[in-house]
């Protein structure tokens, strides 16, 4: 049985960049990632990316602007069990406030480069590249 998660990855442009909100777990391995969770029983992966977005980061749905069609899923394994994190690519419209629960213990907005290196991981590297080149194209 594959475990199911979902998140949105959160960009803002602030001066003429774009930048991604990283979250660090407040947890070993104190890896960082975009806010995200387990779907719960009964729940859908919007629903849970949405859940989580606002538990993780106290941000809402109407301070982002979803693009809906620019997704893609991650599977790695964790605590020795396959994992499945489906991500929707939003923008947060103005510079809000994040506040953390405990489960993370920093957060950081980092531009595409420095995002890709603290995630660490090749696939979230290689989806980050992915969105980037998206928001490149989205028409403003
Ligand atoms: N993209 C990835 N590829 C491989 N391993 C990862 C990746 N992201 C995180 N991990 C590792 C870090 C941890 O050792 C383990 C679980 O991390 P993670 O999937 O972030 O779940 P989590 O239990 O910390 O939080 P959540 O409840 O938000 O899903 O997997
Ligand atoms: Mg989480």
């Amino acid at each position: 049985m594959v475990v199911k998660a979902a998140g949105l990855v959160i960009y803002r442009r602030l001066a003429g960049k774009v930048q991604f909100l990283l979250l660090q777990a407040s947890y070993p391995p104190h890896h960082w990632t975009p806010p995200k969770g387990h779907v719960d029983p009964g729940e859908d992966e919007w629903t849970a990316a949405l859940r989580e977005t606002k538990e993780e980061a106290n941000l809402n749905k109407d301070q982002l602007t979803i693009h809906e069609t620019c997704h893609e899923t991650l599977y790695y394994e964790a605590k020795g069990k396959p994992k499945s994190v489906k991500y929707w690519l939003a923008l947060l419209n103005n510079p809000d406030d994040v506040t953390l629960s405990h489960e993370h213990q920093n957060w950081k907005w980092l531009e595409l480069d420095d995002a890709v290196k603290i995630a660490d991981y090749a696939e979230m590297g290689s989806l980050l590249r992915k969105f980037a080149t998206y928001i490149d194209n989205v028409k403003v």
